[in-house]
């Protein structure tokens, strides 16, 4: 299973002096260094964070499987079209939340959304939908052409207590089931942390997670190369307990 690290935050860090220190492409190269599969980024409307010169930069100089978050804009499928990303991650984007809140409503974003899905995967990139975790929008998301889905993890993640969660987790392989059968790759993110990563890992069907504002909380205390090791080791520890028929 891929782990892909969402180097956003390290760009909100950088944005809060207003200067160029830390470096999200530095910490792209660390992360892949210390074992990591692959860099995610989220170029938001707003530039927020991450911001056009630092996609450039990525494409330039990280040969890595980058995954392009991002709104299925015009503005940034013509982006992400031109960079021709291995992948790129459709996602729901709202100028006041503090971070993505939910899947894609992908029903209400109708002809334009399919059509952007086309576009993009017409260029060769693998075209992935932020979606609930319902087998329901899985198959929405077959129906428009996309190849791949990522699970929204936050409700998951983000549990008040062991029953909540088992039940987002229920959640969650009930829609990895659904992904697989559709022969939809199936991709988690969203609030993942070294204790709520393992049970994901576990799930058979799950290829990649994105991983990002926990993994760079924890690189401050640790350093990032052993954080990424240590997010590693704890997804190993879920694998070990995939059943073993995948
Ligand atoms: C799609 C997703 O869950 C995250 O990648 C999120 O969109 C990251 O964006 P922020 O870093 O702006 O929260
Ligand atoms: N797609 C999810 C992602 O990239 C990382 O989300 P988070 O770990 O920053 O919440």
């Amino acid at each position: 299973m891929r782990l892909s690290v969402n180097i956003d935050h390290v760009a909100t860090l950088r944005n809060a002096r207003g200067g160029s220190h830390p470096c999200p492409i530095a910490a792209a190269h660390a992360v892949l260094a210390a074992g990591a599969d692959g860099i995610t980024f989220h170029l938001r409307e707003d530039r927020r964070h991450i911001r056009d010169a630092d996609v450039a930069r990525l494409f330039a100089e990280v040969p890595a499987r980058l995954n392009f978050e991002m709104a299925a804009t015009p503005e940034m499928v013509a982006l992400c079209a031109g960079y021709r990303p291995a992948a790129c991650c459709l996602v729901p984007e709202k100028r006041a939340e503090l971070t993505t809140e939910g899947g894609l409503d992908i029903a209400a974003g109708g002809q334009p959304l399919r059509e952007a899905v086309a576009h993009l995967a017409g260029r060769g990139i693998e075209v992935s939908l932020f979606i609930e975790p319902d087998p329901e929008a899985v198959a929405r998301a077959h129906a428009i052409g996309a190849q791949a889905v990522e699970l929204h993890t936050g409700r998951y993640a983000e549990a008040a207590d062991d029953t909540t969660r088992g039940a987002e987790l229920a959640r969650i392989r009930a829609a990895t089931r659904a992904a697989t059968a559709a022969g939809l790759a199936c991709h988690a993110g969203h609030g993942l942390t070294y204790a709520t990563v393992g049970a994901i890992a576990a799930t058979p069907g799950i290829a990649e997670v994105s991983i990002g504002h926990f993994l760079i909380g924890a690189a401050l205390m640790e350093g990032l190369p052993a954080a990424v090791a240590h997010m590693r080791a704890a997804i190993a520890e879920g694998l070990r307990q995939r059943p073993a028929a995948e």
